[in-house]
């Protein structure tokens, strides 16, 4: 008699993988983070001797996980444990992001095995069709867990991180394999973002002391060098006070007033970054009102505070050319610039006329407008020709902070590119972070509002923090509306602001004794 077999064999098979699955799974939870190490010392993933880092720093120590792309069982290990670390922190997340390229694979692993999904982060946009930065389905609002191989600064997970939250994501957490503790997690908290390591330095030594591949001067050599080259360096009070509790970026970053004396800035740039470090403020109010009364009123309280003034004239109901005067008058009054925000779009021939003539005249009064890159350099051309006789300056619109904006990476970096051709009538740009590190270029950011009062509107508009913007996306000059606009003292709410972007301008600055 023939019976029927109990399980089918493609049941069987399917058994048989599970337990395979599980037991690789369980060899992964057993091996003990000194194997790992060990493993990794195997492979040359970590290696001593005398390296030149990419900053031209010379390293007793270096790292180069991309090596264990050759070995499967150490692929599947590393995995397991950045994985395990994540669980036992207890984290939440909707997706995982591995930073390019060492940690893509990683990523990968972990959301294969975990099915969990995954967004890879492209180094550079595509160039065709769809121009995506991040592939992978993007739900605003998920929460993002990123992976790393190796944390130094914290800059690459820091970048990967901004890509991610310009998609409307949220970014708190970051999973590293090794930890180099050269002030990553630091300048990660700084940004809200939680940095847990699977392999600290400190252990990486020890183990590797007591299974005797290094010997102890080495270890002593490589203590030495991270205690010295920490990217945060602790300030003199620091070094005898409490530990740690405000760190100085060594990153260096120049003063406004610097930047202002080079001979290559543009001759309104130049005034403008003056003015900021006489005044003490990178705070642009966005006056957007619709009566011409009440926005010269604000001018005149808020004029001390601020280094420029934005409007859009074409929501004044009563726009007239006596405005335009008293507004100059109240920008000479209190040595502010004004910036009209038309942001032009056509081609040279139609922006020329909408800049210099129609109903506002916006060439006679405005010291400072801006364009869209969208149609191509003749936009530029046209305002110039307008506005280089009269000293006026341009910048253009690198990105916007309204969610869903169509600007990609690539179209941002071709805008850069238009500026740098015009830079005798363009000198910075709209943005959300810093673009370009020319100097002479202002980068200005409008969707600023305090942190922790609101992060957005209905119809789309996004916002950062004054800190966020000004030391996090190393912009140069805050442009809040709604947060001074709608509160109940404006005078007081611009002095808050005033206050919170130059606090974090001061902090990027490097002290000139370090
Ligand atoms: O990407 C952009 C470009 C310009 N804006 C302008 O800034 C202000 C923002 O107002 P809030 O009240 O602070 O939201 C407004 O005038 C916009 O036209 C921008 O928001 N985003």
């Amino acid at each position: 008699m023939h019976l029927q077999p109990l399980i089918s064999e493609k049941k069987k098979k399917k058994i048989m993988k599970l337990k395979r699955t599980r037991s690789a799974d369980s060899k992964m939870e057993n091996l003990s983070l000194e194997s790992l190490i060990l493993n990794l010392h195997d492979v040359q993933a970590v290696k001593f001797g005398t390296f030149t880092l990419k900053s031209g720093i010379t390293s007793p120590i270096y790292f180069d996980l991309r090596v264990i792309v050759s070995h499967p069982t150490l692929m599947n290990e590393v995995s397991s444990f950045l994985y395990q670390c994540a669980k036992v922190q207890g984290l939440k997340y909707d997706s995982v992001c591995g930073v390019p390229y060492t940690a893509l694979p990683l990523a990968t692993i972990i959301c294969s095995k975990h099915e969990r999904p995954m967004l890879i982060r492209r180094k550079e946009a595509k160039s065709y069709g769809t121009k995506k930065i991040i592939e992978g389905t993007i739900h605003p609002g998920d929460t993002c867990l990123i992976i790393e191989d190796v944390v130094t600064s914290g800059s690459s997970v820091m970048e990967t991180a901004v890509v991610l939250q310009e998609e409307g994501l949220k970014v708190t957490d970051a999973i590293v394999l090794m930890d180099r503790e050269q002030g990553g997690s630091t300048m990660l908290a700084e940004s809200g973002i939680r940095l847990h390591s699977v392999i600290s330095i400190s252990q990486l030594l020890n183990v590797l002391l007591q299974a005797e591949r290094i010997d102890s001067p080495t270890a002593e050599r490589v203590r030495r060098f991270i205690q010295e080259n920490n990217a945060y360096k602790p300030s003199k009070e620091e070094e005898n006070g409490p530990p740690a509790a405000k760190r100085v970026r060594m990153e260096e970053e120049r003063s406004y007033g610097d930047r202002a004396q080079d001979k290559s800035t543009h001759p309104l740039a130049a005034q403008l970054l003056k003015l900021m470090e006489e005044k003490r403020t990178n705070l642009c109010v966005s006056a957007d009102l619709t009566g011409c009364e009440e926005l010269l009123q604000l001018a005149d309280s808020l004029g001390p505070q601020i280094c420029l003034l934005k409007t859009h004239v074409d929501i004044l109901q009563d726009f007239n050319p006596d405005f335009a005067k008293s507004l100059e008058d109240l920008a000479l009054k209190h040595n502010f610039l004004i910036f009209e925000d038309r942001k032009f779009a056509d081609i040279g021939n139609i922006v020329k006329q909408q800049y210099e003539g129609g109903l506002h005249h916006i060439s006679s009064w405005s010291h400072i407008v801006n364009a869209h890159a969208m149609p191509g350099p003749g936009v530029v051309k046209g305002l110039s020709e307008v506005g280089r006789p009269l000293n006026r300056g341009c910048l253009l619109i690198a990105n916007m902070s309204s969610q869903g904006s169509l600007a990609t990476e690539d179209y941002t970096q071709a805008v850069v590119k238009m500026a740098e051709d015009h830079s005798d009538f363009v000198f910075g740009f709209i943005s959300g972070r810093k673009v370009s590190d020319k100097p002479g270029f202002l980068h200005m950011t409008p969707g600023v509002k305090m942190q922790s009062r609101v992060s957005g509107d209905h119809l789309g508009q996004q916002y950062s923090d004054p800190h966020d913007v000004i030391f996090n996306k190393r912009s140069d000059i805050i442009i809040v509306g709604r947060g001074i606009l709608e509160a109940s003292d404006r005078v007081k709410a611009a002095a808050e602001y005033r206050k919170a972007g130059w606090d974090a301008y001061v902090k990027k600055l490097v002290p000139s004794n370090s």
